[in-house]
């Protein structure tokens, strides 16, 4: 399993997790039995192209730990998959679930793929072929995939198909994210969107930041468009905003709703007339009151971290920023970071709802999810701050370490020592 710490990102989450369990002087066992994913399975198959020529695949899926219940977390469709990403992934999973509260351990999927050069029917053909690779590790009561980068609700509901086909009835609680119609939640597209921007919101209270807020968002998908969107309806400023084809910088602000038409017409952010295009990451490095990376790992470096001009920084997206760039924004000490466990955890929490609502067949109102949703981010946003004032620690620190302790106590309740 050593061959995983080649993975920039796995590695990533390994200096993390080592970080965390040094301060929090977990005996050097449970250390080595939290940190590694419990189980993987690596696929390759086949998927016949529009051209009527076969392409191989290869897919991943990391159930990382099963302590607290069945594994949880996205499948990701995306040409830089794997398998040590997708480990990192799950890892961050089980930290999140822990810290909020959920009855799961961390798993994640992927397949290495580009979603974007893919045809309807091949992405049918490719989610179907995936899916049943995957059965006999997968299903409610076991890990029950989701939504992530280049995936959706139909890919969801292609997914649930597959597996139902296979065992004979409609099992709805084999993933969420799915479409209303076949047993998804209501609010749960929305989730982590709207729990991003509820967190900054908080953040901005007990910051007593005032006057219109100015925010520069990385990445226009589910996670960033809907947080743009939450927080422009509530008087927000959008200054800036990326995606694959360009960033684009306007210190009056970018009209949202034009940019989504834009966005929606053509498939690209680059060539809107209402903004400036800007280097990608210069337009991470500009004034802002808040700073959403909603896109990929990594991406806020050391030499990005020092040139930073935020005052919050809310990670939407998982593992953001490096431990090397963490160490320069802990001295920096002028920018509250939202961490991505606890900032992007919204989705996962409705996913939750998802799976509960599915196994009683009993469905909720969307004021019922978001009422719920906004109280578990309450209460888990209150505890990161209240460890990491106690124990005088960054709020990435506290987060982590709420999660792990309590992936760590589960383990040795349940007796892992022989
Ligand atoms: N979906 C969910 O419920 C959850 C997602 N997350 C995390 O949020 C992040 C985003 O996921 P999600 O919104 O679902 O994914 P989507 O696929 O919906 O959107 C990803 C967005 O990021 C953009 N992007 C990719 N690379 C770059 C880059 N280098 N610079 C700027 N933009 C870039 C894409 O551009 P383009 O539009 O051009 O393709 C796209 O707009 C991921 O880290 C994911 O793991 C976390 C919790 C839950
Ligand atoms: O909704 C889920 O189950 C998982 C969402 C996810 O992949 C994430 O939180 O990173």
């Amino acid at each position: 399993m050593d061959f995983l710490l080649s993975d920039p990102t796995f590695s990533m989450a390994c200096k993390q997790f080592d970080r965390v369990a040094q301060f929090l002087d977990l005996p050097e066992k449970t250390q080595k039995i939290i940190k590694w994913p419990q189980r993987s399975l690596s696929v390759t198959f086949p998927v016949k192209m529009d051209d009527g020529k076969i392409k191989m695949f290869s897919g991943y899926r990391v159930q990382h730990h099963l302590a607290l219940g069945p594994t949880k977390g996205g499948i990701r469709f995306d040409p830089d998959v794997t398998l040590g990403e997708i480990s990192a992934l799950a890892m961050w999973m089980s930290w999140k679930c822990a810290l909020v509260g959920l009855p799961f351990g961390g798993a994640k999927g992927g397949v290495c793929c580009n979603p974007m050069e893919m045809s309807k029917k091949e992405l049918e053909g490719l989610t179907r072929r995936y899916t049943q690779e995957l059965i006999p590790f997968i299903g409610p009561q076991k890990d029950i995939p989701a939504p992530d980068i280049g995936t959706n609700e139909q890919i969801m509901a292609w997914m649930m198909d597959t597996y139902s086909m296979q065992v004979g009835y409609p099992v709805p609680g084999v993933v969420t994210g799915k479409p209303v119609t076949i047993g998804g939640s209501l609010g749960r597209r929305e989730a982590t969107g709207r729990g991003v921007a509820f967190l900054v919101k908080k953040a901005i209270e007990f910051l007593k930041i005032s006057g219109p807020l100015r925010i520069i968002v990385q990445g226009f998908g589910n996670v960033g468009s809907v947080c743009a969107y939450q927080l422009v309806k509530e008087g927000a400023i959008l200054v800036g905003v990326s995606d694959l084809t360009g960033a684009l910088y306007n210190p009056k602000g970018i009209d949202y709703l034009r940019l989504v038409a834009y966005k929606e017409k053509t498939g690209r952010l680059s060539g809107f007339s209402g903004a400036d295009e800007m280097d990608g990451v210069e337009l991470l490095c500009q004034h802002c009151d808040v700073l959403i990376p909603a896109a990929k790992e990594r991406v806020i470096t050391e030499g990005i971290a020092e040139k930073l001009r935020c005052r919050i920084l809310a990670e939407g997206a998982n593992g953001p920023t490096t431990p090397e760039a963490d160490s320069i924004l802990e001295q920096r000490d002028d920018i509250f970071i939202i961490p991505d466990i606890l900032c992007n955890s919204g989705g996962v929490i409705v996913s939750y709802f998802e799976w509960v609502q599915d196994m009683q067949s009993y469905f909720w109102s969307e004021a019922e999810v978001f009422n719920a949703l906004c109280r578990i981010l309450s209460g888990a946003l209150n505890s990161v701050m209240q460890f990491s004032h106690q124990k005088k620690v960054s709020t990435r620190i506290a987060a982590l370490s709420l999660g792990i302790k309590k992936v760590a106590e589960a383990k040795e309740m349940r007796g892992i020592f022989p």
